[in-house]
């Protein structure tokens, strides 16, 4: 199957400062969780302290009152560090699922608003996988990891302080683990981060498997490839374990040697503080509550230790979904663009060239026309000649490369883009369904119709009789991609739907190759009169002959050149390229 090129790269400075600056749509929720984080904080270094009270003016001096008391404020301190951390988890995971919410909306209306030339060249897994899975990194990110590390930061510098008051010596001893801990997770995260993102396109990868074959799940089928299809899908699978066991190896070289080094701090404290308690100069207090500190500063470190994994991870991700947000849309509205308002019916190409992105040859070379009020064209010619192209420089899917288009005199690049689309009704060569019902699918683009109006298109495009004699009739549901439908049924649905709409200039892209013959001849001669009454200019990319003869000019193409054009006795007579299309089109009916 066709690999599809890589998704353009267009990387942004920092996303994941874009990512923490996305925070102040919801600043009062992070302000909260970071609120409940430093009460937590002071709970956490309260707690230790009461111990020592209890300890050394309770026990040791035998006052059983002190030691109630302290007992009392330590039951309210657990009280306080539950509800406080309820609160901070609570509030970053509310914070981070708005920030999702908000990225997958921007996503998605980028998407929407992306040229067709975006579309061709990304791959459509490698997008679903940044709406959903990279998006859901950033979420955890910011509801987990993010809350995590500022927590830690803040209580290691604040026991850092106490343990320095309580004994500087200890103290030192404890703290070395501090830079030696940052120094392995600082190299865990610049190694790793290639490797975060190889695994996001590889589980792309994987995606683009699975969704290939489910919309060709009949072609498998039909050259009896399902065994070739699952040994390609357990090679990406393989491939995708392959890359999170190296992470998980990489976490597991790393974080051994933080938990070693606690240890070590750990014995240290005991056999050092242990010295000073016999020596008088610490008490034993001092030191319970000292050794209280140690976990709570060793903590935080581990803390880090885990959240870097899923740090470098969205900090891979955020790089990942801006690449999207931030790609160029090359189609847009020119300063100054005007409404297209009323249309004359005179559409010209001068010298118009056209190269696809990407592509390294012309699909359109020098093509000039001029159409007149309510002229129906036929456009013919081979196979990739370039008729659909023509058809997507009208709807400004694309802008041409050289030359202009004009639609009476203006240039179609000074329109806004909303207002030429909603004046240009088009039937694309592959028709494609919305999940809903027949008549949603209808009026997909004017959601008001009445039933009356959808009707009288079905009928003009010879489908109503067929949606009539369903049991639900209009009602009935159809799937994603229309299915339970046949493709000149959707052809006419599609044909349908386009006639409810306001244009003013018709296209039709070979929008009845999948009908049989007579029933598109029946839509055309429907057609011909609303055409001719409603449209200021139709196109029709012609494949039958019926549609040639009725057609006011014709335009020959042929790779890219427009070679000839005029009606069809004309061209009998002129075209020899002509005679040959015809009488391979007459061939193809006598088969069919
Ligand atoms: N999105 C695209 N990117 C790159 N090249 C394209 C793209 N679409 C079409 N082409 C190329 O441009 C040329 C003209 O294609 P076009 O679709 O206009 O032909 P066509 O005459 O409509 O063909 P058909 O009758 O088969 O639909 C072909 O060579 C085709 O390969």
């Amino acid at each position: 199957m066709v690999q599809q090129p890589e998704l353009q790269e267009t990387t942004s400075p920092q996303p994941i400062q874009r990512v923490l600056g996305s925070l102040s749509t919801y600043r009062w929720t992070s302000l909260g969780a970071l609120v409940s984080l430093l009460l937590l904080t002071v709970a956490n270094a309260v707690t230790p302290q009461l111990f020592r009270w209890g300890i050394d003016r309770g026990i040791v001096k035998q006052n059983l009152q002190i030691v109630f008391y302290s007992a009392g404020w330590l039951v309210i301190a657990a009280i306080a560090r539950g509800v406080f951390n309820f609160g901070q988890s609570y509030l970053a995971e509310a914070a981070s699922q708005g920030v999702a919410y908000d990225l997958r909306n921007q996503i998605f209306s980028k998407i929407q608003n992306l040229s067709f030339s975006y579309h061709d060249q990304a791959q459509t897994s490698q997008l679903l996988t940044r709406v959903t899975s990279d998006i859901e990194q950033i979420r955890t990110f910011i509801g987990t990891s993010l809350i995590q590390v500022i927590g830690a930061v803040v209580t290691l510098i604040t026991i850092a302080v106490i343990l320095l008051i309580m004994n500087w010596e200890l103290a030192f001893i404890t703290l070395t683990v501090v830079p030696i801990s940052g120094w392995l997770m600082a190299r865990f995260i610049t190694r790793n981060s290639k490797l975060f993102r190889q695994i996001q396109e590889q589980l792309s990868d994987l995606n683009a498997v699975l969704q290939e074959n489910l919309l060709g799940v009949r072609v498998v089928k039909a050259f009896v490839r399902e065994s070739t299809e699952t040994r390609r899908y357990t090679a990406r699978n393989d491939a995708l374990v392959k890359a999170n066991m190296k992470t998980i190896r990489a976490i597991r070289n790393t974080f051994p040697f933080i938990f070693l080094l606690s240890n070590l701090v750990t014995l240290a404290v005991f056999a050092y503080g242990g010295a000073q308690v016999i020596g008088n100069r610490f008490s034993i207090g001092e030191l319970v509550a000292f050794n209280s500190y140690l976990v709570l500063i060793l903590q935080p470190i581990l803390l880090i230790g885990f959240a870097a994994p899923a740090i470098a991870q969205a900090m891979t991700s955020a790089d990942r979904v801006y690449e999207v947000v931030d790609a160029e849309v090359e189609i847009h509205d020119r300063p100054g663009a005007v409404p297209f308002e009323i249309c004359g019916g005179r559409i010209t190409f001068e010298n118009v060239s056209f190269r696809y992105p990407g592509a390294t040859t012309e699909a359109l070379k020098n093509v000039s026309f001029e159409t007149k009020p309510k002229e129906l064209i036929a456009v013919l010619g081979m196979t990739g000649s370039g008729k659909s192209t023509i058809m997507n420089l009208i709807a400004r899917f694309y802008d041409v490369t050289t030359g202009a288009i004009r639609i009476d005199g203006q240039d179609v690049r000074d329109f806004t883009l909303e207002s030429l689309r909603t004046h240009i009704g088009i039937v694309f060569q592959e028709t494609t369904l919305f999940s809903g019902t027949i008549r949603e699918n209808i009026a997909y683009a004017k959601p008001n119709a009445t039933l009356e109006q959808v009707i009288e298109v079905a009928k003009t495009a010879q489908i109503h009789d067929f949606i009539a004699s369903l049991p639900d009739g209009y009602e009935t549901i159809v799937g994603e991609r229309g299915i339970g439908l046949s493709g000149g049924q959707k052809q006419r649905i599609a044909i349908a739907r386009t006639l409810l709409t306001d244009y003013s200039i018709l296209i039709l892209d070979d929008s009845t190759s999948a009908v049989d013959a007579k029933t598109a001849a029946q839509i055309q001669a429907e057609l011909d009169e609303l055409m001719r009454q409603k449209a200021c200019v139709t196109f029709v990319v012609a494949q039958r002959i019926s549609t040639v003869k009725n057609a006011d000019r014709i335009f020959l193409m042929d790779k890219g050149r427009l070679v000839a054009q005029g009606t069809h006795e004309e061209l009998m007579q002129t075209s020899p390229l002509y005679g040959v299309i015809l009488e391979s089109q007459v061939k193809q009916k006598e088969n069919k």
